[in-house]
C-alpha cells in the first residue's frame, strides 16, 4: 500500500496509508471529523488522506452532471432495512428514476401552496411552547433552546410527511424519541465507514430487535413511528375526506405512495421513515447555528433586529416576505458556509476511464474520492482571506458574477445530480421561523456557572475549539450536531 498503491503519493497518516486502521472510523467514533480533516488539509495541501480534496476547482469534476460519479458504499449504511432510499441509493440509473418519481413532491409550487402552511402551523406550536415556558418562569425562561428547536423541526416534518404534528412542542419529548434518532444517524455513519459490518447488523436487527416491542430501545423508535403511521394514516384519510385545510398537507404521503423503487416495487414504511429522520435534522442544526452566530455578535444582532423591525415581522411570516430580509438571508448563507450541517466528506467512486485531477493526480477507476463542505467552505481562494470568520456582508458586497461563483462553491446542500432535493423546503423553514423568533423574544445565552444547567463545563465551537463563551457543544460526525444550547428568553412585546 505504502509504496506501490497508485495513491501512495497522496499524503496522510501512516496507519491509514498502510490500510491498518480506518481514519474515518476513528473520526466517526470521536465525532471530530470537520476540524481534524481541516487540520490535515492545512498540513498536506489540497489532496490529502485517501483522496479527500479541498480545492474548490475540483467540485465540478467530482460532482459533475455528465457521467456522474457513483456514491460509495458509505451511503449504504443510510438505507433502510427494506431497501435503498433516494439519499442512499448508489446506482446512478436507479437514482435518476427515483428522483424523477419524487421530484414533483418537492417542487417550488408545492412548497408554497402546501408545505409553508404546515411549517407555519408547527411554528405556531413552537411559539406557544416558548410562551408557556416564559409565563411559567415569570417573564424570563431559561431553556435548552436547541431542544425546543428540535421539537419544532420534528413537528414540522410530521405535518409535512404525515399530515399531522408529532405533538412534541405540545407535549414535549417525554419518551426520549428525539435523541434516539440522533444516535441512529451516528451509528449509521460509523457503519458507513465499515460497510462489511452492515449485513451482520441488518441480520441482527431483523433477528433480535422486535420492532413492535417498545421495551427495547431500537424497538421503541421503530414501534413509535409505526404507531404514528397507523393512527395518523387513518386520521389523515378521515381528515382528507372532511376538509382540504391547507394545514393538512398529505402531498408527501401521496408522493411516497406513488414513488417506486427501480424494480417497480412501492416505497416501504422504512423508506418513508428515513425521509422523516433525515429531513428534520438539518434544519434544526442550521437554526441553532444561525441563532448562535447572530445573537453571539452584538453588531450583527443589531443589524438583523433593525431589519426585522423595519419590515414589521410578525408571526406568521411568509417565505416571500422572508426572502426580502436581505441581511437576514446573507446571515443564512453565511451560517450554511461556516457551519454546514453535514461536515462529513461526500464520497464518490471514480468510474470507467479514471479521472485526472486538475492535471496533478490520475485516479484509477474504483478510487474513492470526497470533498467535505466544512473544509471547502474555509478555503481562502473561494471565500477570501477572512474565510474563517462569520461575515454576512461578503454575500452582499460582490457583483453578480462573483456571487454566483461563491454560491457554486457552497456545498452545504451538496451539488450535482445528488444535490439535496429538500433544499427549498429547508431554506423556507429556516427563513419563516428564525426572524419571527428573533423579533418576538429577547435572546441571550445562559452564562456558564457551576450551578447552571449546562452539562459541559466549556462550550465547543464548530471548529472544535473549547471556549467558555461558546453557547453550545458541537460534535462533528456525519452531521455537525450542537448540544447543550441553553438560552435566556424574554418576550419583546
Ligand atoms: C438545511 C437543510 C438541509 C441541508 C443542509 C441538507 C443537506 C443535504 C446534502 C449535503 C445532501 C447531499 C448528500 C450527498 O451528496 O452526500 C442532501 C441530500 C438529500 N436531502 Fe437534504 N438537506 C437539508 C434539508 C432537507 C430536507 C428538508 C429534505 C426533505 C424534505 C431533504 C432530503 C434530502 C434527500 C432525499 C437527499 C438525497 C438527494 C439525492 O441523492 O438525490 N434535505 N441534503
Amino acid at each position: 500500500n505504502l509504496l506501490f498503491h497508485p495513491l501512495a503519493c497522496i499524503p496522510g497518516p501512516l496507519g491509514s496509508r498502510t490500510g491498518l486502521w480506518s481514519w474515518k472510523s476513528t473520526r466517526a467514533v470521536k465525532r471530530d471529523m470537520g476540524w481534524k480533516l481541516l487540520e490535515f488539509h492545512k498540513k498536506y495541501g489540497h489532496e490529502a488522506l485517501l483522496c479527500s480534496l479541498s480545492s474548490p476547482q475540483a467540485i465540478s469534476q467530482i460532482y459533475r452532471f455528465k457521467h456522474p460519479l457513483k456514491k460509495t458504499e458509505f451511503y449504504d449504511a443510510l438505507r433502510d432495512l427494506d431497501g435503498p432510499n433516494l439519499l442512499s441509493t448508489l446506482d446512478n440509473k436507479s437514482h435518476a428514476e427515483m428522483r424523477r418519481a419524487e421530484s414533483a413532491a418537492y417542487s417550488l409550487t408545492k412548497m408554497q401552496s402546501e408545505f409553508e402552511g404546515s411549517v407555519q402551523a408547527a411554528c405556531g406550536e413552537f411559539l406557544a411552547l416558548l410562551d408557556r415556558r416564559i409565563a411559567a418562569m415569570e417573564g424570563k425562561a431559561t431553556l435548552d433552546l436547541g431542544e425546543a428547536i428540535q421539537f419544532f423541526a420534528m413537528d414540522a416534518v410530521g405535518r409535512m410527511v404525515l399530515g399531522k404534528s408529532f405533538g412534541l412542542c405540545a407535549g414535549e419529548d417525554r419518551r426520549g424519541w428525539v435523541p434516539l434518532v440522533e444516535r441512529i444517524l451516528e451509528m449509521s455513519c460509523f457503519l458507513g465507514t465499515q460497510p462489511f459490518l452492515l449485513p451482520f447488523v441488518r441480520w441482527a436487527s431483523r433477528r433480535f430487535v422486535d420492532r413492535t416491542n417498545p421495551a427495547t430501545l431500537p424497538g421503541f423508535v421503530f414501534s413509535s413511528m409505526e404507531n404514528r403511521f397507523e393512527s395518523q394514516g387513518a386520521d389523515m384519510m378521515y381528515e382528507a375526506d372532511r376538509c382540504s385545510d391547507r394545514f393538512n398537507s398529505d402531498s408527501f404521503r401521496e408522493m411516497f405512495m406513488q414513488a417506486k423503487n427501480a424494480d417497480g416495487s412501492v416505497f416501504s414504511r422504512d423508506q418513508v421513515r428515513a425521509a422523516v429522520y433525515v429531513s428534520s435534522f438539518f434544519e434544526e442544526l442550521t437554526m441553532r447555528a444561525m441563532i448562535r452566530y447572530i445573537v453571539g455578535n452584538g453588531r450583527i444582532y443589531d443589524k438583523v433586529q433593525a431589519e426585522i423591525e423595519s419590515a414589521l415581522v410578525v408571526f406568521p411570516l411568509s417565505y416571500e416576505d422572508a426572502c426580502k430580509l436581505v441581511y437576514f438571508q446573507a446571515c443564512l448563507k453565511e451560517t450554511l458556509r461556516l457551519h454546514p450541517p453535514i461536515p462529513w466528506p461526500l464520497p464518490r467512486t471514480v468510474g470507467v476511464g479514471g479521472l485526472l485531477l486538475s492535471g496533478n493526480h490520475y485516479l484509477a477507476e474504483g478510487t474513492q474520492v470526497s470533498m467535505s463542505p466544512f473544509v471547502v467552505h474555509r478555503q481562502i481562494e473561494a471565500f477570501g482571506s477572512d474565510a474563517g470568520e462569520f461575515r454576512p456582508e461578503r454575500w452582499l458586497e460582490v457583483d453578480e458574477t462573483h456571487l454566483l461563483e461563491m454560491e457554486r462553491k457552497l456545498l452545504a446542500f451538496g451539488t450535482g445530480p445528488r444535490v439535496c432535493i429538500g433544499k427549498n423546503i429547508g431554506l423556507m423553514e429556516v427563513s419563516v421561523v428564525v426572524p419571527v423568533l428573533l423579533g418576538r423574544y429577547r435572546i441571550g445565552f445562559t452564562p456558564r456557572s457551576p450551578a447552571g444547567p449546562h452539562r459541559y463545563r466549556l462550550g465547543r465551537d464548530v471548529d472544535g475549539k473549547g471556549r467558555n463563551d461558546v453557547p453550545y457543544f458541537v460534535t462533528s460526525q456525519w452531521a455537525s450536531v450542537q448540544r447543550d444550547f441553553w438560552c435566556d428568553l424574554a418576550s419583546r412585546v
